[in-house]
């Protein structure tokens, strides 16, 4: 296409939303009107599937749920007046009670204020406090914030370490919607021990948001910790950014949680036109479709080129491929959907992997998220009239026209400011965007049974392991690894038993192998 048609393209296809400030251009994706027409009949329906999802429907049909995250934006909408009243009362608390927290009312035992936050959670209780965070943090905090997001032990370490003399004025959030998930719950452990060595009274440092019910919430009752905020159990982890979870930790650092609110608001109101042209979702999910033929064929590569919102690609990652990654479709259909999602920013990563997108196997799709502020204040010129800013400007549009002309297609999406409103924005576009394109592939974009699958697998791994234990306790000689797998019975899994050895051999923990380190099958194992 030459210069004039692809900007007549770009002006015929270029969403602008107006309160928000914020464009869409997908002009860059090759579609034609025939795959728009085609694709009509599919967004009709999905547009009254998300209809009667903001209605209250049982949208995660496996776990009898409603998917409610947008009432949280807009509790009008809410399907009763009891949740909407709850949504409401939920809101006030976590204003009153960051207040509460800035002016000293609650504090730590032993000082007048709480310096510091430890949030401990993962995956979605972790994501989008930690891109929010990054991305709208003040420069002057009331309260600094760090994450425990794995149950590494030299992470902890290394995280308690640089946090130790804050420790008396830390605040811990514990974040965990299910409130059993084993890694949260591993760093809540290692935290209290933290705590109780110092003689710090730890449930008076600790803050619980998780649901109703769940063990963490009966502990964090039982222990008086100082506070707890529910999860609904009809929000999602990777939708729950606007809700406690994300709403605690960044009222508790001053970021404008009403504004993000407004920003997702106003993007919802945006994202229910049922208008495929007027609707950026419903774009967004158009070229998803396009560019994988709805089959996930091509990654999403999400490059912000600004510095602040380097986490939004890992959040977008968690809510894009956990949302639509699955095997079997509503139907019951083996399907094996999805899109990959990986990046990072710009212009760092076009010094990494920008020349195999440009030149190398073409299995991708870009989005650019360009924001228009370069920064508050003057900035001065690093070339004759040209400053750093400039720079990644030319850098942004230079990659995309490069990529297009070697027939690589690209998304941009253009803020005028990382603000809490554009952040609330672009949270709800992309919850939207995956809504939309879950009902164009009739997949469940609300449940998550492949995790399941894999923290099962997990949990017989521990169980292995006690057991192996117990045999080598009561054995009292050397047994080779085939020798204790008979005796574990468990002879279909001795390589997992040599792993298991292995690693606490590694760590001077109850064994000792001896033998060829090369030739497994010749170790032999006994109590330490
Ligand atoms: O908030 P929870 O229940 O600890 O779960 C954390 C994360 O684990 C998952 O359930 C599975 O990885 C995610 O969906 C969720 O965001």
């Amino acid at each position: 296409m030459d210069a004039r048609s692809l900007w007549k393209r770009y002006q015929d296809w270029l969403y602008y939303h107006e309160g928000l400030g914020l464009y869409l251009d997908i002009s860059r994706m090759r579609f034609d009107e025939t795959f728009v027409e085609s694709m009509k009949p599919k967004f009709a329906q999905a547009f009254e599937e998300m209809k009667a999802l903001e209605a209250g429907a049982v949208a995660n049909p496996d776990e009898g749920r409603m998917v409610g995250h947008y009432w949280l934006r807009n509790p009008d909408i809410a399907p009763t007046p009891e949740l909407k009243q709850e949504i409401l009362e939920n809101l006030s608390h976590i204003e009153d009670f960051a207040q509460k927290v800035h002016n000293g009312t609650v504090h730590p035992p032993n000082a007048s204020k709480f310096t510091d936050i430890l949030s401990i959670g993962i995956g979605g209780s972790a994501l989008g406090p930690q891109f929010v965070s990054t991305a709208l943090a003040p420069e002057s905090a009331p309260l600094g914030i760090h994450f425990i997001d794995n149950t590494d032990p030299a992470g902890i370490d290394a995280l308690l370490n640089h946090i130790k003399d804050h420790l008396p004025t830390t605040l811990v959030l514990v974040i965990s919607k299910s409130g059993t998930t084993p890694d949260t719950r591993n760093g809540m452990i290692e935290v209290q021990k933290a705590f109780e060595s110092m003689n710090l009274n730890f449930p008076r440092h600790a803050v619980a948001i998780t649901g109703h019910d769940s063990a963490l919430e009966k502990q964090a009752h039982q222990e008086g910790w100082i506070d707890t905020f529910p999860m609904h159990d009809w929000v999602g982890g990777r939708t729950s950014e606007l809700s406690g979870v994300g709403l605690v930790p960044a009222a508790l650092q001053g970021i404008d949680i009403q504004g993000m609110l407004a920003g997702a608001k106003e993007m919802d109101e945006a994202t229910r036109q049922p208008d495929l042209k007027g609707n950026p979702a419903a774009l967004l999910a158009l070229s998803w479709y396009f560019a994988g033929n709805g089959r996930g064929e091509k990654d999403m590569v999400v490059l912000p080129y600004k510095d602040s919102l380097l986490l939004f690609s890992r959040y977008l990652q968690q809510l894009v491929m956990e949302s639509l990654g699955k095997e079997k479709d509503l139907a019951g259909n083996t399907v094996y959907q999805g899109i990959a999602v990986y990046g990072n920013k710009g212009s760092t990563d076009q010094h990494a992997y920008v020349q195999q997108l440009r030149e190398g196997v073409p299995n991708f799709f870009l989005t650019f998220i360009e924001v228009l502020e370069d920064r508050q204040g003057h900035s001065p010129d690093v070339g004759p009239g040209i400053t750093t800013g400039d720079y990644l400007l030319g850098f942004l549009y230079g990659t995309r026209e490069a990529i297009y002309d070697n027939q690589r297609d690209s998304i941009s999406v253009t803020i005028p400011q990382v603000n809490p409103r554009t952040v609330g924005a672009l949270i709800a576009l992309y919850d939207r965007a995956v809504g939309l394109y879950a009902s164009l592939i009739n997949v469940n974009a609300y449940h998550q049974p492949g995790v399941e699958a894999g923290k099962k697998a997990a949990s017989e791994i521990l169980d292995l392991q006690t057991r192996i234990m117990e045999v080598i306790a009561a054995e009292g000689k050397p047994l080779s690894l085939e020798e204790l797998a008979q005796k574990a019975d468990a002879s279909d899994r001795i390589e997992m038993i040599y792993k298991i050895l292995r690693h606490l051999h590694a760590n001077g923990r109850q064994v000792t192998l001896s033998g060829n380190l090369a030739q497994p099958a010749s170790l032999s194992v006994s109590a330490r």
